[in-house]
């Protein structure tokens, strides 16, 4: 079986998501939990693109020891120096550095000719391998790239040091008969190919970003570029869940094999999903909440005599699990810390305690506790704790011909509390009005957004919200049983995030 690197770009081409925005610590969950699927290499950021971008790749980098590690740089010195920068003490360093080389491209973005964009890169690539053990170089645009021009820069960059040769479908124009032609006329016509692995990265503009990327293995990419649930620039990317259950499934066909720990892709989505605000529809292969539903007579009569009949991909293949075990208000400590190992969450005892105390109160308020709810839970705990600002007290009066009014109590860091009150055209907007004024700052709600939790009468509400001011845009994201509480929450999330990013500015200044 011939193995396929799997290359995951979530915390960079995932995160250029529109309305992306992922602070330190929940960078350092997601790629934790991305060890923990199995990824071989993990594309933390692009460190000179932002100061929080070099902390995260740099945080990530010394953190993570299982999976390689690697960002992304520019074809200038100054992104390679920083890169090394936050890559240096990673347990095997590895830059990612690209140039365009269509057409196109060049004389409208690069505004270089193919001879200069050939000369940089073998500069840049010689550059990079000066101080990195393995490079991987780009061409980026490269299925709209004259293929001589291609072959040619191509050959020239193995012979300057490059260890891994990508072929994107930066805007996904390819087709998987196409992306085949093109590594084909790469394996032809250029002779020092043998020396390098090559791997395909596609965008899924037209849909087809999982299809090309197999079909790239098929022509001898042994590595795939994607992210998890396919999030990324515009369409997204290939989803790398797919290609990876596509070669498990048909390993008969494909006789190639990824590395990964298949029971964590049920967890690596949902925690990828909350993080983001990205929610997975419920027809998404593999991962939506319908793709092991079977809804008409004659289906459901087929899986009940075997589930082979109507399903290629068992649940319990990728975490999906049906628990026997339902937690609710008389459960105790020891079903629920379980419950929690078997998410994949090991917590310290104070930690646990704490949580234990949240699930109670949500166990008086609803009759069974979720896989999903102590989900949001755990996520939400760990991604929140040493706030500035933390919600006290929250009480809203609203009543037909009453103009909504809400009264709230934070409580700050230092111990400080404030108290306000203010209208609103609604509830919610009367939360935020009194929230803005407990904050003595001016914000502007870009985007609000609210969805149950498993649904159900007594479902938990998650609120994802975003926010700008002073040219900064965070997001935020509140769980809560009622449907205020979470909206309030998620606001101060937000609140709490550009907190920390004026936060830093100041201290970069200083
Ligand atoms: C296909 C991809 O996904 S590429 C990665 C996309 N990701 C990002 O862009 C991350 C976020 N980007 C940023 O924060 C900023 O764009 C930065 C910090 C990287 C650069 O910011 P700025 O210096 O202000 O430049 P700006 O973004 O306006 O323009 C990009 C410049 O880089 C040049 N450039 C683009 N790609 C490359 C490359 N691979 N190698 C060298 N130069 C490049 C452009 O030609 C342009 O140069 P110019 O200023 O001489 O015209
Ligand atoms: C930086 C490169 C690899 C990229 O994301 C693309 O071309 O889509
Ligand atoms: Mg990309």
């Amino acid at each position: 079986m011939q193995k396929i690197n799997l290359f995951d770009t979530t915390l960079r081409d995932g995160e250029q998501s529109p309305g992306v925005n992922l602070n330190l610590q929940e960078k350092l969950e997601i790629a934790k939990q991305l060890e923990r699927l199995g990824i071989d290499v993990i594309e933390a950021g692009f460190p000179a693109s932002s100061k929080g971008d070099f902390q995260s790749v740099k945080e990530i980098a010394s953190t993570v020891k299982d999976s390689s590690v690697t960002g992304l740089a520019r074809s200038v010195t100054q992104d390679i120096d920083i890169a090394w920068e936050a890559l240096k003490d990673s347990a095997e360093p590895r830059l990612h550095v690209f140039i365009a080389t269509s057409p196109i491209h060049l004389e409208h973005k690069l505004k270089k000719t193919p001879e200069q964009v050939l000369e940089t890169a073998v500069e840049m690539v010689k550059y990079a391998a000066k101080k990195f053990p393995i490079v991987q170089w780009s061409a980026e645009d490269a299925c709209r790239s004259e293929l001589p021009f291609l072959a040619q820069i191509v050959e020239a960059v193995i012979d300057a040091g490059a260890k891994v040769v990508n072929i994107p479908d930066t805007v996904g124009y390819t087709t998987p008969a196409h992306y085949g032609s093109v590594f084909q006329y790469l394996k032809e016509n250029v002779s020092n190919i043998d020396k390098v692995s090559l791997s395909a990265h596609c965008h899924d503009d037209l849909g087809l970003a999982v299809a090309n990327s197999l079909a790239a293995i098929e022509a001898g990419a042994t590595q795939i570029e994607g992210t998890i649930n396919g999030i990324g620039e515009r369409a997204g990317n290939a989803a790398l869940e797919e290609v990876a259950l596509a070669l498990n499934i048909r390993k008969d066909f494909y006789q190639a094999e990824s590395g990964l720990v298949l029971p964590e892709i049920k967890r690596t989505s949902d925690l990828i999903s909350k993080l983001t605000g990205m929610t997975i529809a419920p027809n998404k292969a593999i991962v939506g909440k319908n793709a092991f539903a079977h809804e008409s007579g004659i289906h459901q009569d087929g899986v009940l005599k075997n589930p082979l009949t109507y399903e290629i991909i068992s649940p319990e293949l990728v975490g999906v699990k049906q628990n026997p075990i339902v937690l609710g208000k008389h459960s105790g400590r020891h079903a629920f810390r379980t419950r929690l190992v078997e998410l994949g969450f090991v917590l310290e005892d104070e930690q646990a305690n704490v949580l234990f105390e949240k699930f109670k109160d949500l166990a008086d308020k609803k009759k069974d506790i979720t896989d999903d709810d102590l989900f949001a839970l755990v996520v939400h705990k760990q991604v929140n704790h040493d706030v500035e600002y933390k919600l006290e007290g929250l009480q809203v009066q609203y009543g037909i011909n009453n103009i909504p009014t809400a009264t709230i109590t934070l409580q700050r860091k230092n111990g400080d509390v404030v108290q306000e009150a203010a209208t609103g055209s609604g509830s919610v907007e009367a939360i935020y009005n009194t929230l803005a004024r407990c904050l003595e700052q001016d914000v502007k709600l870009l985007d609000y957004r609210l969805q149950s939790i498993n649904g159900g009468p007594d479902a938990l509400a998650e609120v994802f919200v975003k926010v700008e001011s002073d040219g900064v845009e965070v997001s935020g994201r509140g769980v809560a049983f009622d449907v205020l509480e979470s909206s309030a929450k998620a606001y101060i999330n937000a609140i709490n995030r550009l907190f920390a990013v004026k936060q830093h500015r100041v201290e970069q200044e200083v």
